[in-house]
C-alpha cells in the first residue's frame, strides 16, 4: 500500500475524536454521506475482528488487548487509507502513538461537550462503555476532565452543546470544506 505523507489536504483522512458518548460515531456517519466517503469507525472495526462487542472484549480478552488491537488498527489506517471519515473510540486518543499518526496524517476534529450536557447523555451510553461501569459520578467527572488534555491537541474544535447529529455534521462539513479553499483552492 502507498504512503500518504504527502497527501494533499482534500484527500486526507477526517478524523473525529472526544469522550464517550459525545456522537462520534453518530455524527462520523452523517459527515462521511455528506461528502460521499467511506466511513470507519474503530471501535466497529475492533468488533469484527473479534466478532463480539467491546465490553465482551474487555470482559473475555481485557483492555490492554483492546488498546493494543485498537493502536495497530488506527496507526495502519492513517499510514495506508485516504478519503475516510474515521470516528475513533473515547479513549483511543490516549495513546501518544494514535495522537502522533492522526495528527501527522489526518484532519482532527474534536467534538467538545460541556460536562454538565454530557451527565444528561450518560444513561444511553453506560451499560455498553465498560470504562464507565463501576465508577462515581465524580470519577466519571475526574476521567472527562483528565482526558481534555489529549483531546486539546486537534486540528479544529466544534462546540457541540445543544446541537443534533445533524448540525454538528453541516459544522463539520461547512469547516471542512474552507480549509481546502484556503489550504488549496480548486484548480490551483
Ligand atoms: N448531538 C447529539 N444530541 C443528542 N444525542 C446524541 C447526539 N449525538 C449522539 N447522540 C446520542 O448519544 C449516544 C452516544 O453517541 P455515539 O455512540 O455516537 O458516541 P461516541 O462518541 O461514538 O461514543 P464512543 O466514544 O463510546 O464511541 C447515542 O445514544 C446517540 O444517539
Ligand atoms: O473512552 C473509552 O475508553 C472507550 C470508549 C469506547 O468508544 C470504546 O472504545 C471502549 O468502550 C472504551
Ligand atoms: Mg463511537
Amino acid at each position: 500500500m502507498s504512503d500518504v505523507s504527502e497527501i494533499p489536504i482534500r484527500e486526507k483522512n477526517i478524523v473525529l475524536i472526544g469522550f464517550m458518548g459525545v456522537g462520534k460515531t453518530t455524527v462520523g456517519q452523517l459527515v462521511a454521506k455528506k461528502l460521499y466517503r467511506d466511513f470507519i469507525d474503530i471501535d466497529e472495526e475492533i468488533e469484527k475482528i473479534y466478532n463480539m462487542s467491546v465490553t465482551d472484549i474487555f470482559r473475555k480478552i481485557g483492555e490492554t488487548e483492546f488498546r493494543r488491537v485498537e493502536r495497530e488498527l488506527i496507526v495502519n489506517i492513517c499510514n495506508h487509507k485516504k478519503l475516510k471519515i474515521i470516528s475513533l473510540g473515547g479513549g483511543a486518543y490516549l495513546q501518544e502513538e494514535v495522537r502522533k499518526v492522526c495528527l501527522s496524517k489526518c484532519i482532527v476534529y474534536f467534538l467538545d461537550l460541556s460536562w454538565e450536557s454530557w451527565k444528561e447523555r450518560l444513561p444511553l451510553i453506560i451499560d455498553s462503555r465498560p470504562v464507565l461501569q463501576n465508577k462515581t459520578l465524580h470519577e466519571i467527572e475526574d476521567l472527562f476532565f483528565k482526558r481534555r488534555k489529549a483531546y486539546s491537541l486537534h486540528n479544529s474544535k466544534i462546540t457541540i452543546n445543544n446541537l443534533d447529529a445533524e448540525t454538528i455534521a453541516n459544522k463539520i462539513v461547512e469547516s471542512v470544506k474552507f480549509a481546502w479553499d484556503i489550504y488549496q483552492p480548486q484548480g490551483e
